[in-house]
C-alpha cells in the first residue's frame, strides 16, 4: 500500500494497494462497492471512516490479478487530492494487519518478479519519472516499451544456446557432437553485439544527465554576450571591462529535446602561458568536467593564439567559434562566425554544437544503456573476447566457462540474473509508490 501520488495538494490523490488482500481492504473503506467488481471499472463511491461516515466520495478501481501493473490483485482509492484526507484514508487502510506500506520502486519490483517487465523496462519506469528534458523522456518511454529489452534478449538468447550447446558437448559428447564447430565466430558476433550496445552508452549519459558546454577564451571576445544569446535572458555580467566574469555561471537550456548546462568561465586575461591566477583554475577545473568547449575568440586573433587555447582545454573536444562577427568577419578558418550582439550565427552554432555531441540525427526516441548496463556490458564483452581466445587456444571447458559467465553479465542488464542486491539497489533509487 502506498499513496501513487506526490504528497502535495493536487487535484486527485491515488492510494494504491497490491496484493491478495487489496479488494477486501479496499472495499472496507468504500463498502458501497460489489463485492466482485468488474475489473478496470471505475466505481463512484463513498469512502467512509470506521464509524461509516463519508471522508471523500471517490473513484474506486480493480485490476485483477495478474492484469495489473504489479501483476497482483490492485486496488486504487483515487480521492481528492487533500493530503490531510489522504493521510485519514491510509491510516484507516492500515489500520488492517494485512497491509503495510509499499517500499520505495515496491510495486515496479513486484511487476518484476511477476515477469511484467524485465528489469530494463523497471528501470526505464524510475528514470520517466525522473526525466526532465523531452530527450530524457522520449527514450525513457522508448525503454519502457521494450526498446532496450528487445535488443539484449536478442543478444541474450543465442548466447544461452551457444552456451547450452558447449554445455552439451562437455557433459554428453556422443549425442552433441559438432555442436561446438562454429563456436569461435558465434562467440565473435555477440561479442560485437555486446560492444555496439556498449558504444550507445555515452548517448545514454548524454540524455540522462543532460550535456555539459562551457565557453572559455581570452577577455573581451564576447562571451557573456553570447552566453546571455543563447541562455534567452541577461544572466551573465556584460561590460567591456575586461574580466567582468569572475566565477563561473551555468544556465540549463534544452535544445532539440536535449537538456545542456551552459557554462560561462571567466575570461582569461593573458595567453593561456601566463594566465590570470584568479578564474584559471576553475576555467580549467570546467573544462576538464564538460563534454564540449566553446572557444569563443575574437576578430583578430592568430592560428598560433587559436592552437594555444585549443590545448587549454586537454583531452575536451572543442568547437571554436568567432566571436563579435559583426564588427570583423573571420577568416575562412577562423570557427563559426557568432554575434552574441546582433544573434547572428547562432541557430549553426547550436546545430553544430548538437551534431558535436549527438553525431548524426536528432536525440529522438532510442532506448538508453545506463552506466550500470554499460558496466554489465563490458563484462559480458570481456569475457566473450576471453571466450574467443578460448575457441582459439584452450579447452572446451575454459571456452564454456567464459561463455557462462559472459550469460551471467548480461543477465544483470535483463534482470534474468540479478541478485537481491542489485535489485535492492535498483530499487532503492525508485520513489515510494511506484
Ligand atoms: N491510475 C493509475 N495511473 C497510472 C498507473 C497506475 O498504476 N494507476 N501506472 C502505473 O504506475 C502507469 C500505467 N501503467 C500500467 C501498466 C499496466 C497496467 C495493467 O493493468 N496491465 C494489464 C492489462 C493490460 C491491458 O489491458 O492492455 C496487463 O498488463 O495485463 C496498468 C497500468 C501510469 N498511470
Amino acid at each position: 500500500m502506498a499513496l501513487a501520488t506526490a504528497p502535495a495538494a493536487g487535484a486527485v490523490g491515488i492510494l494504491r494497494l497490491s496484493g491478495p488482500a487489496a479488494l477486501e481492504v479496499g472495499r472496507r473503506l468504500a463498502p458501497g462497492v460489489p463485492v466482485s467488481p468488474v475489473p478496470r471499472h471505475a466505481y463512484l463511491a463513498s469512502f467512509v471512516d470506521v464509524a461509516g461516515r463519508p471522508l471523500d466520495e471517490g473513484l474506486f478501481l480493480y485490476f485483477r490479478a495478474p492484469h495489473s501493473f504489479t501483476g497482483e490483485d490492485v486496488v486504487e482509492l483515487q480521492a481528492h487530492g487533500s493530503p490531510r484526507l489522504l493521510q485519514l484514508l491510509l491510516a484507516r487502510v492500515l489500520e488492517d494487519a494485512r497491509v503495510r506500506p509499499a517500499h520505495a520502486g515496491e510495486f515496479t519490483r513486484r511487476a518484476f518478479l511477476h515477469g511484467r517487465m524485465d528489469l530494463t523496462r523497471a528501470e526505464a519506469v524510475a528514470d520517466l519519472v525522473a526525466a526532465d528534458s523531452e530527450a530524457a523522456v522520449r527514450a525513457a518511454a522508448a525503454g519502457l516499451s521494450g526498446g532496450l529489452a528487445t535488443r539484449v534478449r536478442a543478444l541474450e538468447e543465442p548466447l544461452r544456446a551457444l552456451h547450452a550447446d558447449l554445455e552439451g558437448v562437455l557433459n554428453f559428447p556422443e549425442e552433441a557432437e559438432g555442436a561446438d564447430e562454429d563456436a569461435g565466430p558465434r562467440v565473435a558476433a555477440l561479442r560485437a553485439e555486446a560492444e555496439a550496445l556498449l558504444a550507445d552508452s555515452g548517448r545514454g549519459r548524454l540524455v540522462r544527465r543532460g550535456a555539459r558546454v562551457a565557453l572559455y577564451g581570452p577577455v573581451n571576445a564576447g562571451k557573456s554576450t553570447l552566453f546571455n544569446r543563447l541562455v534567452g535572458e541577461a544572466r551573465a555580467l556584460v561590460d567591456d571591462e575586461p574580466g567582468t566574469t569572475r566565477d563561473v555561471l551555468e544556465a540549463r537550456v534544452e535544445w532539440n529535446g536535449l537538456a545542456l548546462s551552459l557554462l560561462d568561465t571567466a575570461g582569461l586575461r593573458e595567453t593561456p602561458g601566463r594566465v590570470e591566477a584568479l578564474g584559471i583554475a576553475r576555467t580549467r577545473e570546467a573544462l576538464a568536467a564538460v563534454d564540449l568547449a566553446l572557444l569563443v575568440l575574437p576578430p583578430g586573433a592568430s592560428p598560433a593564439e587559436a592552437e594555444a587555447w585549443r590545448r587549454e582545454a586537454g583531452a575536451t573536444p572543442v568547437l571554436r567559434v568567432a566571436g563579435k562577427c559583426d564588427v570583423a568577419r573571420p577568416p575562412e578558418d577562423g570557427g563559426l562566425p557568432v554575434s552574441g550582439k546582433t544573434g547572428e550565427g547562432l541557430e549553426p552554432l547550436r546545430a553544430a554544437v548538437l551534431s558535436r555531441l549527438w553525431g548524426e540525427g536528432t536525440p529522438a526516441a532510442v532506448a538508453l544503456v545506463s552506466e550500470r548496463h554499460a558496466d554489465a556490458l563490458r563484462r559480458t564483452a570481456e569475457a566473450l573476447g576471453r571466450a574467443h581466445e578460448a575457441s582459439r587456444l584452450s579447452t572446451l571447458e575454459v571456452l564454456s566457462g567464459e561463455v557462462g559467465l559472459a550469460l551471467e553479465a548480461l543477465g544483470e542488464v535483463s534482470g534474468t540474473s540479478a541478485s537481491e542486491a542489485l535489485l535492492d539497489a535498483i530499487f532503492q533509487r525508485f520513489c515510494i509508490g511506484k
